[in-house]
């Protein structure tokens, strides 16, 4: 188990002033939700949490220690990230790459060995990309491609997932059972920091939400106090009109 905190720390956004600094915890068994419209720096938190990014001020500690100076291994270890844009620069099969999550585990010219290979196929097979295991990633659709960018984090097994819009190109089937897995994560004693769109999945998978405005403001807390129809308005410059289903708030923009 391990947490993630960020102390003080602005987000370097180009050419955007300071705003907030962001003070929180991402602890053992949460689900935080960022939500900010296209350009509020989502994408730009997630990658200063993982250490990707410099903040423009403040720090970003990992249990206790500050993530700067840590080594990257003990980082790639305690932390899993899935992008929202991919490269797929050289041919590799959707096994293959599953196994890149096992890197921080194996020493430099280490071969991944069975119990490697045992935690691939069981994220393939969780992602219900399986049956695609010799196939070249270049061949997968978008919605295969984001699968296995999900397995191949599960097969890296961190303590601390931090996912850039993980139910991007997926249909409704997928995007529920990835929201079910990331929830399952947390309730396994891992953290997970998800950036979403869909305000009615954060709603519904999310504990705890950032809101990020694109003035560099932000607010965050328990979703309960988050989820306030005006300051989610605000948040996107939409108006919205809110209904309960299943005891859960939905959201629907109205014109
Ligand atoms: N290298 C860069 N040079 C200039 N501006 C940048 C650079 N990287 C990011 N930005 C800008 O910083 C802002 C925040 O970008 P970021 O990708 O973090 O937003 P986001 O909230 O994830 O957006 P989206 O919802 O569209 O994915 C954007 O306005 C973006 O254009």
């Amino acid at each position: 188990m391990s947490r993630l905190e960020a102390r003080n720390l602005v987000i370097d956004v180009p050419g955007r002033r300071d705003g907030r600094a962001l003070n929180l915890d991402l602890e053992p068994g949460q689900v935080w939700g960022v939500l900010g419209p296209n350009g509020a720096g989502k994408t730009t938190l997630l990658h200063t949490l993982a250490g990707l990014r410099a903040p423009r001020a403040g720090s970003v500690r990992l249990d206790g220690g500050a993530l700067a100076s840590l080594p990257r291994r003990r980082v790639a270890r305690a932390l899993g990230l899935v992008f929202q844009e991919r490269q797929d620069g050289f041919p590799a099969t959707v096994r293959e790459t599953a196994l890149i999550g096992r890197h921080p585990w194996l020493s430099p010219w280490q071969m991944e060995g069975g119990e490697d290979l045992q935690l691939a196929e069981a994220a393939l097979e969780r992602l219900d990309v399986d049956h695609l295991a010799e196939r070249l990633v270049s061949t997968l659709s978008g919605g295969e491609r984001q699968r296995l960018a999900i397995a191949t984090v599960l097969t890296q097994a961190p303590a601390i997932w931090l996912a850039d819009e993980p139910t991007n190109h997926l249909d409704l089937h997928h995007q529920t059972a990835v929201m079910a897995l990331l929830a399952g994560e947390a309730q396994a004693g891992r953290a997970v920091m998800l950036c979403l769109h869909d305000l009615n999945l954060a709603a519904r998978w999310c504990d705890h939400l950032l809101l990020l405005y694109p003035d560099g403001e932000a607010c965050w807390g328990s979703r309960d106090a988050m989820l306030v129809p005006a300051a989610l308005e605000r948040l996107y410059g939409q108006r919205l009109a809110t209904a309960m289903v299943g005891g859960a708030p939905v959201f629907v923009s109205v014109r």
